[in-house]
């Protein structure tokens, strides 16, 4: 399939040079590598410079609160397992305002993509510190440096039991589009952390430096061993970038209890009212 599929006219807002840029294209050469009809994907985002991702792209999407895109997207998701679920948004849209649903989220299991296009900075807002910004980092806000030390999402997610757990780098194009396939093509809550710059409010964390404190993992990394991927999740600098851990688990949709393998989802029971009060007797 020709990625152009997903291409919607018209501007875009972010700055020329920005990392949001080559994950639009590695997201949209990935779904059309794994044959996705825009008809069948649904990207949900919250606020924030890469939660406007879904404004560039063709599919269905649902743009709503900061840092409340998990859960709406869980419940898409659940309620149409058939479609394609992606949830995408910033470093303080997902680990800061939404942190508790990620929590939460990587508890369930749902069958979603999660994208966060991690700068390290509130990049909406002209530069306020994020949950993943090192101690030290000065901002306007923060004049005197970071005081906290930062969020590991990696560590959190491998902690709680995700079933997926990846990073990248967004100037390495050729590993990005790898692991964004098999994040997509994952049957489970699949996070992927995308290192990118912000050319304007983050002058630290350019290209040159995620080149220079990012290192693939080691071949012999093994994906299944959780307590591995654990400790390489904890390493910083340099930081590992590569798929740390993968395992196949029952997805939410499923454990919600309603759904055995023939029965018709919730939302084309939703058309018949007698199928649907069944459906909810279940819950009395
Ligand atoms: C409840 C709420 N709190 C704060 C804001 C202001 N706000 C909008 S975007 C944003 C941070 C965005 O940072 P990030 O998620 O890292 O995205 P980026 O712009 O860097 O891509 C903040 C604090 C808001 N819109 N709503
Ligand atoms: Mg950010």
């Amino acid at each position: 399939m020709d990625p152009r599929i997903y291409d919607v006219p018209g501007d875009n807002s972010w700055c020329p040079g920005c990392g949001n840029f080559p994950i639009l294209e590695a997201l949209k050469r990935a779904l059309a590598e794994l044959e996705t009809d825009p008809k069948d994907l649904v990207l949900v985002s919250g606020i924030g410079q890469a939660a406007k991702t879904p404004h560039y792209f063709r599919s269905h999407f649902f743009n709503g609160l900061h840092g409340r895109a998990l859960p709406v997207a869980t419940a898409i998701q659940a309620a149409n397992p058939g479609l394609r679920v992606l949830c995408i948004g910033g470093d303080g849209d997902m680990y800061g305002e939404g942190g508790n649903h990620f929590l939460h989220a990587v508890r369930r299991n749902p069958r979603l993509t999660h994208l966060v296009h991690n700068n390290m900075v509130y990049g909406l807002t002209k530069g306020q510190a994020s949950p993943t910004s090192p101690v030290g980092f000065v901002t306007p806000i923060q004049v005197e440096g970071v005081q906290a030390e930062p969020f590991n999402p990696l560590a959190v997610a491998l902690s709680l039991g995700a079933s997926f757990v990846a990073r990248v780098f967004c100037g390495d194009g050729e590993m990005m589009n790898r692991v964004l396939v098999e994040a997509i093509r994952h049957e489970g809550y699949a996070l992927v952390d995308l290192l990118q710059p912000c050319v304007s409010f983050n002058r630290i964390h350019t290209y040159r430096w995620f080149r220079e404190h990012t290192v693939p993992l080691p071949e012999d990394h093994d994906p299944s061993d959780r307590k591995q991927a654990l400790l390489r999740a904890l390493e910083t600098d340099p930081c590992p970038v590569g798929i740390f851990y993968r395992e196949t688990r029952r997805v939410f949709h499923r454990a919600l209890a309603p759904y055995e393998e023939n029965e018709e989802p919730l939302h084309a029971r939703r058309r018949d009212p007698g199928k649907l009060r069944a459906f909810l007797e279940r819950y009395r």
